[in-house]
């Protein structure tokens, strides 16, 4: 069913007994290419499962080159597969069932600059063959909702990024989809212009809209975000709400922090060597240089040990711990243990070759 994002209903949130609105299950996808060594594949995808709900945010997270943008691709149909399924809707990907009721935002939509914001929306508009009285209802919910009243018949040329985008967004929802799929919706844009994309995508999941994105953007997935999957090197890591992606009685997720003296550079190394790889890829991202007398080094640890051994080792070299104290991981913190570890078991032992 198709209705106006006037008329949601904020109640429809998600529910884990709705039927699936992307459905993907053991994708796989090899690109095969040729340079001067031969043939090659890459294994973009490995057998990847998830599922979005009615009302989801979902995000897709994951460093370069973890298939995000194939996955992408391939739920909007313009790459096959080379294994498993995916259905929006229940409908296979690429049929026009399932594109219908799908609005996208690539990561670099390029309107034509001769446009007003109001004459691109009457563009696709027409593209999504909708007759002029819907259009113009249609132009006006939108432009309200993205912020851009009142500004609708200024050329896109003198548009700020920020403003760029959100028109980028109306254009999306033109059709009113049933599920917007965004590639980066905040990338290269400044803080004020993040903000204001950020508020649309929040006043849409409030609407109960359902949103797929990917981003590189921790903090901004964390703040907009129902759910999360966290992917590298085609494989999925972890998928779930995040608040639960990173549950605080997890050993796995023990953080802290340690407010200490001393220079940095001799302290870091010196908790580096006391913890395990995977902690210790925690580790790197999180010390922080203040400048200040003391310091705050932040890090996951496997357990309780991992922690009274870092203790250890620092008291041992005579460095005075100020503080320390367990806190809550953040997205970034989950991210960069499970992506740390997963990068550090797919690093080749010395000598060995790929
Ligand atoms: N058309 C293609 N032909 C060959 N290899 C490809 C093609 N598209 C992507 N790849 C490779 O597939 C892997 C996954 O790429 P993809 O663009 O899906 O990752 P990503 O997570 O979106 O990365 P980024 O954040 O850098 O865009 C990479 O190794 C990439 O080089």
């Amino acid at each position: 069913m198709i209705e106006s994002t006037s008329h949601l209903d904020p109640s429809s949130h998600s529910s884990k007994t709705a039927p699936a609105i992307v459905d993907v299950r053991g994708l796989e996808k090899t690109y095969s290419t040729l340079s001067v060594r031969g043939r090659k594949q890459v294994h973009a995808l490995r057998g990847v499962s998830l599922e979005a709900r009615p009302g989801d945010v979902f995000g897709l997270l994951g460093p370069n080159g973890a298939g995000k943008t194939t996955m992408i691709k391939i739920l909007l149909g313009v790459v096959k597969p080379s294994g498993g399924s995916a259905s929006l809707f229940g409908q296979p990907v690429g049929s026009s069932a399932a594109r219908q009721r799908v609005g996208y935002l690539p990561e670099s939509l390029r309107v034509d600059l001769h446009h007003t914001a109001r004459s691109a929306l009457r563009y696709y508009g027409r593209l999504s063959r909708m007759n002029s009285a819907d259009i113009q209802r249609r132009s006006d919910e939108l432009l309200e909702l993205v912020g851009l009243q009142g500004r609708d018949q200024e050329s896109v040329r003198r548009f700020s990024k920020g403003m760029y985008q959100r028109l980028g967004l109306a254009q999306a929802l033109m059709h009113d989809p049933d599920l917007l799929v965004l590639d980066e919706p905040t990338d290269g844009l400044d803080p004020v212009g993040r903000n204001e994309v950020r508020k649309v995508i929040e006043r849409l999941r409030d609407l109960g809209k359902t949103i797929f994105l990917n981003s590189h953007i921790l903090q901004e997935v964390e703040m907009v975000c129902t759910r999360v999957a966290i992917m590298a090197g085609g494989q999925l890591l972890a998928i779930g709400p995040i608040d639960e992606l990173a549950s605080p009685g997890d050993a796995s997720n023990l953080f802290f922090d340690v407010r200490l003296e001393g220079d940095p550079d001799e302290i870091i190394p010196i908790v580096a060597d006391a913890v395990s790889p995977s902690d210790r890829s925690t580790l790197s991202v999180a010390a922080r240089r203040s400048g200040e007398a003391t310091h705050r080094i932040t890090m996951g640890a496997a357990d309780q040990m991992a922690v009274d051994r870092v203790v250890d080792a620092l008291r041992g070299r005579g460095v005075s711990i100020v503080r320390l104290e367990n806190r809550r991981p953040s997205l970034e913190d989950t991210f960069m243990r499970l992506v740390g570890s997963a990068a550090a078991s797919q690093r080749p032992e010395p000598g060995q070759q790929f």
